[in-house]
């Protein structure tokens, strides 16, 4: 059962037991960090290396000119994340999940969401919900959940942004409904962690019994949340430039043009996937788009945030010149709009380096649509295997990044450059993160108003050093420990 990558000639981690193969390493380990870091760490120098997940082969590419291959000069081969077999569910039938074509349609329709403009006029909102956050942080200083605080913030510039909507979720007292369920749709649980490592790792099983990634009391909640807030839009006389407004004209036009390009051929070889040219645009998918804004990059937002701050506290001298050169372009436009915060390069600098220490993604996933030789290589791998690109070990490249573990911004001044794909936080290629424009100028906006108001240190709880970031789907490890900060207000600091 184990002879895909020997056959092959790929390097490959020694299967423990005859069906389980590797499945028990991703298993017990429960953080896919720690898998990676551990099978690499075995063959630190093979371009790739081969693994099994029960008797189903995938492929890791550590090589950073395999990697752009796959991710940009490939990418026809690779243009998808997921299995060949059809997303139903509302919150499934998202660009993160979309394949081929569709995906396509969508993401050309979505692009413009994020444009420099748009960002632009999103400015304001981020702001002043900067200024609430400080507002809140300022009635209780010290041991400051900054983390819980910056999920908040984040839910409502989403909120504001992309559908016009007042959440007051910072200012809230009493936990509301809306808070409790974003909680639950955030909350790993046993049956939702199976359900991952189904659709992960073994696409018959996911394909026969689709079991879902999302609690259902939470997918109802949100679900009916976009569609009253479709319905108030469409009903009512306010039109605002943001994705509500989109989703409306979308809506309206009925369809969607899905152009079918030669790369997509092996679609329509899954009889579930024939698709007509023109897709409906019913609630289901409206609903889908919408919570990605919801879930997407939200938990990613708030927590590159808590370490940005974490290395802050850590770094004195580094905070110190991060505030400033934030006073010094505020002081010069006595403003803080879209092009002040763009000239904060050195708080770009410590944010790229907290994306590059801490980054929550273990891996890039690609799924190979048609067969593909690595170049410079004697492998061939047929349609349907899956590639892991191991971006959190690949950060930690000493070749690339001495001291790995050091924070280091200077690592991104502007005189120093990083080999291609060697720097992949947002990913790369044609499916590389929509948002990221709008969120470095979200987190640039509100470290900015922090830091001209407070010195932000570690509260004294607070554990030294950190242990690097464990994403969601760890079970064992999903209990995370609070990191607590203390803000000391600034003599004269008056924003
Ligand atoms: C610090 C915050 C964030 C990080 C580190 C991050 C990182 C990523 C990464 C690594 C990917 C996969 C890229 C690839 O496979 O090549 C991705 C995809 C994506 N991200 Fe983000 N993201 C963040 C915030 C957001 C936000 C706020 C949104 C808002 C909607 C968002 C929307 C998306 C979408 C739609 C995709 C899928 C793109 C596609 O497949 O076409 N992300 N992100």
């Amino acid at each position: 059962a184990h002879k895909f990558w020997s056959d092959r000639g790929v390097p490959h981690v020694t299967p423990l037991l005859p069906i389980i193969g590797n499945a028990w390493l991703f298993i017990k380990s429960m953080s896919h960090f720690d898998v990676f870091q551990k099978i690499l760490a075995e063959f630190p120098h093979e371009p790739l290396v081969g693994a099994y997940v029960l008797t189903i082969p995938v492929l890791i590419v550590q090589d950073r000119a395999l990697v752009e291959h796959v991710l940009i000069k490939d990418f026809h081969h690779f243009t998808d994340r997921v299995f060949p077999f059809g997303q139903k569910r509302p919150h499934e039938l998202n660009l993160l999940n979309m394949r081929g074509k569709v995906w396509r349609a969508y993401r050309n329709k979505f692009t413009p969401m994020f444009t420099t403009s748009k960002v632009r006029n999103m400015l304001p909102q981020m702001k002043d919900l900067a200024l609430v956050l400080l507002n809140v942080v300022q009635q209780k200083s010290d041991g400051v959940d900054l983390k819980e605080t910056f999920v908040q913030y984040s839910l409502d510039v989403v909120a504001s942004t992309a559908f016009g909507l007042d959440t007051g979720i910072l200012k809230e007292e009493k936990e509301s409904v809306f808070r409790r369920m974003i909680k639950k749709a955030h909350r790993m649980t046993t049956p939702l962690f199976i359900s991952y490592i189904i659709h992960e790792f073994l696409p018959p099983i996911a394909k026969r019994f689709r079991p879902s990634h999302m609690r259902s009391d939470v997918v109802e909640y949100f679900s009916n949340f976009v569609k009253e807030a479709l319905r108030s839009r469409k009903n009512g006389d306010i039109k605002r430039n943001d994705f509500l407004q989109l989703m409306v004209a979308l809506q309206e036009e009925g369809f969607l043009e899905v152009e079918q390009e030669e790369c997509d051929a092996y679609l329509n070889l899954q009889p579930d996937d024939k698709k007509s040219d023109q897709l409906e645009l019913n609630d289901d998918v409206m609903i889908g788009q919408a919570l990605m804004f919801l879930f997407v990059g939200l938990d990613a937002t708030s927590t590159i945030l808590m370490y940005l701050c974490y290395e802050l506290a850590m770094n004195p001298d580094v905070q110190e010149k991060v505030r400033a050169e934030v006073k010094e372009v505020v002081r010069i436009t006595n403003n803080m709009d879209y092009d002040t915060v763009k000239e904060m390069h050195y708080l770009e600098q410590c944010i790229k380096e907290t994306l590059r220490l801490h980054t929550l993604s273990p891996a890039l996933i690609r799924v190979c649509s048609s067969e593909y030789q690595f170049p410079g290589t004697e492998v061939t791998i047929p349609a349907g295997v899956k590639l892991f690109i191991p971006i959190s070990t690949m950060h930690l490249n000493e070749d690339v990044y001495p001291e790995p573990g050091k924070f280091d911004p200077d690592r991104f001044s502007p005189e120093t450059r990083s080999p291609p794909c060697s720097y992949l936080p947002f990913g790369d290629g044609p499916r590389m993160c929509l948002a990221i424009k709008f969120v470095m100028t979200e987190m640039k906006c509100v470290i900015a108003k922090l830091l001209m108001r407070y010195t932000i240190k570690l509260h004294s709880s607070t554990e030294i050093p950190l242990k690097p970031y464990e994403p969601s789907v760890s079970i064992a490890k999903c209990k995370r420990r609070r990191i607590l900060f203390d803000l000391e207000r600034l003599p004269g600091a008056t924003c």
